[in-house]
């Protein structure tokens, strides 16, 4: 199969492409073996100049090197060695998972020989495509521990430098500039800035979110250390001030939260999002859905890429037609705001989402109600203590499943899924088809697609008839990083 690149096209055009594509795949070439492409000498050249770390680089250089590492070069050669790099991870879970039936001498013969991986599919959007960042606070270099930007070096190494991120291609300038304010604002600030939680200090991270309209959230976060409610509220009310009056009103923010934690990361329960000033919300559109978006919940970062994403997630949940109504349950794993389930939700008589942030949740419930989407329900929680109790009781015979089936669509975190929702989504009869979105499917994903397609194994309690992988279409979510999304269509 030939392994070109194709070029940008519209959602449309795309959605014909890509059918064409599974249905070539499904009936003709499914067991297609993954074709190892050798990257053009122009490109390998380029890769062996890309020093990790020289001395000689300006900062500026260094950062974008470790933060977009692909930046120097062309987007068709970005494109060609994340297409490798996808491929080499499928030979690999190809082969592991051969070896595995191999080494238990399966009865089971589990068509792995080979399957289609088709051409990435590229970014609506090159530069400036994020709707979301995260700017650290430390010391730059010129020393200034109050420097606003992302990290060179590493906390292990103890050569942490932070270098604003002005030049970076994939961050649009509405985030530089709250950044650039940001580190006005806490230079400004009689208190110190957080570099270490235990030595002290109160400003930490800055997030920005945006939206095609143009809103923009900021969400502050701040070590408290042993300050007491008085007089953590006057250095809000300065930064209310500095965004709403003084210099930083340049960034027309629609709304300013404020979080207080001595902890990495903590949810809205554990310490909940201050509205400072503004809207609680801001919302996107999506193929043509609205989402409203809360600080805590996640939303795919690359909105025109996700559209792409979740064009390619229809095809392969409902390869028989995705506009038409195909019926039965759509299982919607790790749902973060309802995004998936609810644009898929026209071709099924049900959605069940789950997902682990309630703020999440709450969007997504809100979502469906936006679009005036009746048929979705979302579940708070962890999955792998939902599903076990849940998915038993899906069947495609179930009143109000409408006999359609049940497909899963899953998206976990880098994490992966939990050993226990791979249990609970194999040892379902019913569920025929498993779509699997990963973000790293060289990490912990590999590790579930080998529990999904591995012989049945007793001891495990994996019972269920193994899955088979039959296309995986890389996306490419983000543009100048060597990150990219994995689409898997797993089928029994
Ligand atoms: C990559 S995001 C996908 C979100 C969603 N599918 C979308 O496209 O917007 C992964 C989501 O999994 C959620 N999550 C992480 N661990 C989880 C768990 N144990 N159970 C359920 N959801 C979890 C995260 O909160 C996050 O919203």
């Amino acid at each position: 199969m030939a392994l070109t690149v194709p070029c940008m096209k519209p959602v449309k055009t795309f959605q014909r492409q890509l059918q064409g594509f599974l249905w070539k795949s499904f009936f003709c070439i499914s067991t297609v073996d993954i074709v190892k492409v050798k990257p053009p000498k122009k490109i390998r050249r380029k890769k062996q100049n890309m020093k990790a770390f020289d001395e000689s680089m300006s900062w500026e250089d260094r950062l974008a090197d470790a933060v977009t590492p692909l930046w120097r070069l062309s987007y068709d050669e970005q494109l060609h060695i994340k297409q490798q790099n996808q491929e080499n991870i499928l030979k690999q879970f190809s082969s592991k998972l051969s070896h595995l039936i191999l080494a238990q001498q399966s009865p089971v013969v589990n068509d792995t020989s080979g399957f289609s991986v088709l051409p990435i599919m590229p970014s609506p959007v090159r530069d400036c495509y994020r709707n979301k960042s995260t700017f650290s606070v430390n010391k730059g270099v010129d020393g200034n521990p109050k420097t606003v930007g992302f990290y060179v070096g590493t906390g292990r190494d103890r050569n942490i430098i932070c270098v604003n991120g002005d030049h970076l291609l994939n961050m649009p300038e509405k985030h530089k500039q709250v950044a650039r304010c940001y580190q006005e604002f806490i230079r400004l600030s009689p208190l110190d800035s957080c570099l270490l939680f235990h030595k002290g200090g109160h400003w930490r991270e800055v997030t920005v979110r945006t939206n095609a309209k143009g809103h923009t959230m900021a969400i502050v976060y701040f070590h408290p250390q042993t300050l007491v409610p008085e007089e953590i509220a006057i250095h809000k009310q300065a930064l209310v001030d500095y965004f709403t009056k003084g210099p930083g009103a340049i960034c027309e923010l629609y709304s300013l939260f404020f979080q207080e934690t001595s902890m990495t990361r903590c949810d809205h329960e554990e310490s909940p999002y201050q509205l400072l000033y503004g809207q609680a919300h801001i919302h996107e559109e999506l193929l043509s859905f609205k989402f409203r978006i809360s600080p805590d919940a996640f939303f795919q970062v690359n909105t025109a890429a996700a559209e792409v994403l979740f064009t390619v997630a229809r095809e392969m949940c409902f390869p028989e037609g995705a506009a038409d109504r195909v019926g039965g349950t759509l299982l919607d794993v790790c749902c973060g705001t309802g995004a998936i389930g609810i644009t898929l939700s026209p071709a099924v008589e049900q959605v069940v989402g789950v997902e682990l942030v309630p703020q999440a949740v709450e969007d997504a419930r809100h979502n469906a109600a936006l679009n005036g989407v009746l048929n979705c329900q979302f579940l708070a929680g962890k999955a792998e203590v939902i599903l076990p109790r849940i998915v038993p009781q899906l069947s495609s015979s179930e009143e109000g499943s409408g006999g359609g089936g049940v497909a899963a669509l899953v998206n976990p975190a880098r994490a992966g899924l939990h050993y226990r929702v791979v249990r609970a989504l194999r040892n379902q009869p019913d569920v025929r088809r498993l779509v699997y979105v990963s973000c790293k499917p060289d990490g912990e994903a590999m590790r579930n697609f080998i529990e999904l397609c591995c012989p049945p194994d007793p001891q495990k309690k994996l019972t269920g008839e193994a899955f088979t992988p039959r296309v995986a279409v890389p996306i490419d979510m983000f543009p100048h990083t060597q990150h990219c999304e994995l689409v898997l269509l797993f089928e029994r």
